[in-house]
């Protein structure tokens, strides 16, 4: 029997808490989604008494594939991680630095290591490729390499250092599981360092939270924590790495949410694509340059954000309390009926309209396309759709996608099919599902044709 096991880790969409969820002070609304992130670690037995083989593969993409040999002093922390054909993955290469450097591997004494990687179609562009499934998965597979095929902003590279943490996680201690507090925190920490390292800065990391634990409230670490390592290759770097995994409170949030029945997410990929890093650097500038006012507009913005958060969870009280009448809201909402007549729906609609008036502000005055024009129109374009609460620009904004929050039977590419003004939007196939990492089995992801 092969000694292997697999996990999955979700994509996010950051619903309310752009920017402002850069700033520990500041929660932010962070959904995950169904289209998940794979990873089956498999032991490979080895003879090697010198070093390790580590395989990365992500046959999806044009067969590409990582291939590291590790070498070093048993249980030294001067080994030496390199790829043997010269390919780059950042992501993959500082998962695995930070994971050996952590676990302190005696590698004369280890086996060699194959990870096979799979991603839902729901994170790239589907066009040139072909589905191959099993009874239990189907993935999209490309004809090019992952760094050319387009992303639509789920967040693979979190998704990827997560679910191969995870992976690497278990291999190294075969005790983890994704259902101990202790363990996702473990992992959460691991990742977050890795994706820092490897994305070149040290973002609010609500993607890596997203996949670790989900559909989360969520405020983040202070990025000192990260900024403050030691170098990478320095001696005190290990000493400090497990300090910081260990023994450091990160003092994050992440609590559970989740929309209530009845409601779902959709997302509309408007694919035009948006560089977050030079809307966060535009933000920042003009924030500093417009102090105290930019100030009070994030305070602005902040009240929106919990105005939100509550009118959710009142929403979810109201679904416990008096189902009926929670149902005949929905109902309402999905024959086009004026939400605004029911107080539960009206605050969270004025939410929105709090946190995208003042995001316009910004957009006008810092030159950073959070909600510029276009986004603006196709959002309140949706609203007058059938089913539609309320709609925003996801996490930085831009040119990505919209996000709605819609009733659960609303069809929304039926009611937009013949209208121009959707032309540009593709509604994607997937939904808000609260779960984390979770643990699958191997045998799922064997013999796809
Ligand atoms: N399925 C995958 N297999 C291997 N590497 C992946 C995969 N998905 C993402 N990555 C890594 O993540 C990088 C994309 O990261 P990034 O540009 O930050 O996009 P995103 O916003 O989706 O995280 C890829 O170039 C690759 O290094
Ligand atoms: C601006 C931000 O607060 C949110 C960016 O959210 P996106 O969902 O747009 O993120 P990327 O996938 O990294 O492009 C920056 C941050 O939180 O790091």
């Amino acid at each position: 029997m092969v000694n292997a096991r697999a996990f999955s880790a979700p994509g996010k969409a950051l619903l309310v808490g752009g920017y402002l969820v850069l700033d520990p002070r500041y929660s932010s609304y962070v959904v995950a989604l169904s289209s998940r992130m794979h990873a089956i670690v498999t032991e490979v037995k080895s003879s090697d008494p010198e070093g390790i083989k580590i395989t990365v593969r992500s046959s999806q993409f044009n067969g590409d594939e990582w291939n590291y040999e590790v070498k070093g002093e048993k249980g030294s922390q001067n080994f030496k991680l390199s790829e043997m054909n010269d390919k780059k993955n950042p992501f993959v290469e500082k998962t695995l630095l930070n994971i050996f450097t952590y676990f302190q591997i005696s590698l004369s004494e280890t086996s060699n290591i194959m990870i096979d990687i799979y991603s839902d179609a729901g994170y790239h562009s589907q066009a040139n490729s072909v589905v191959k499934k099993n009874y239990h998965k189907e993935f999209r597979y490309h004809t090019k390499s992952i760094t050319e095929v387009p992303k639509t902003g789920l967040g693979s590279s979190a998704g990827l250092v997560t679910v191969l943490t995870t992976a690497l996680v278990s291999f190294f201690k075969p005790n983890i599981s994704v259902a101990k507090v202790a363990d996702l925190n473990l992992i959460h920490n691991l990742a977050q360092v890795s994706h820092c390292q490897a994305q070149g800065k040290v973002g609010s990391g609500f993607d890596v939270a997203a996949a670790t634990f989900g559909s989360i409230l969520y405020r983040r670490f202070d990025p000192d924590l990260i900024n403050k390592l030691p170098p990478i290759n320095s001696t005190e770097y290990q000493g400090s790495l497990v300090n910081l995994i260990d023994e450091t409170d990160w003092k994050i949030t992440a609590e559970p949410i989740g929309l209530p029945k009845g409601l779902r997410l959709v997302m509309g990929d408007v694919s035009s694509g948006s560089e977050t890093t030079k809307l966060v650097a535009k933000v920042k500038e003009w924030f500093n340059k417009n102090t105290p006012r930019s100030e009070e507009i994030y305070d602005a913005i902040n009240e929106g954000n919990l105005r939100f958060i509550d009118g959710i969870n009142e929403l979810s009280k109201l679904l416990e309390q008096s189902p009926d009448k929670y149902e005949g809201m929905i109902q309402s909402l999905e024959k086009g009926g004026d939400p605004k007549s029911y107080e539960c729906f009206k605050n969270i609609m004025d939410a929105v309209d709090q946190i995208r008036e003042n995001f316009r502000i910004i957009t006008l005055e810092s030159g950073a396309d959070i909600e510029p024009p276009v986004q603006s129109k196709l959002i309140d374009d949706s609203l007058k759709l059938r089913g539609v609460l309320t709609g925003v620009v996801p996490g930085a904004g831009g040119y990505d996608a919209i996000s709605l929050i819609a009733t659960e039977h609303a069809n929304l590419p039926s009611q937009t099919e013949k209208d121009s003004n959707f032309k540009n939007v593709t509604w994607l196939n997937l939904r808000q599902e609260n779960t984390g990492l979770a643990e699958e089995l191997p045998s799922h992801y064997y013999n796809l044709e």
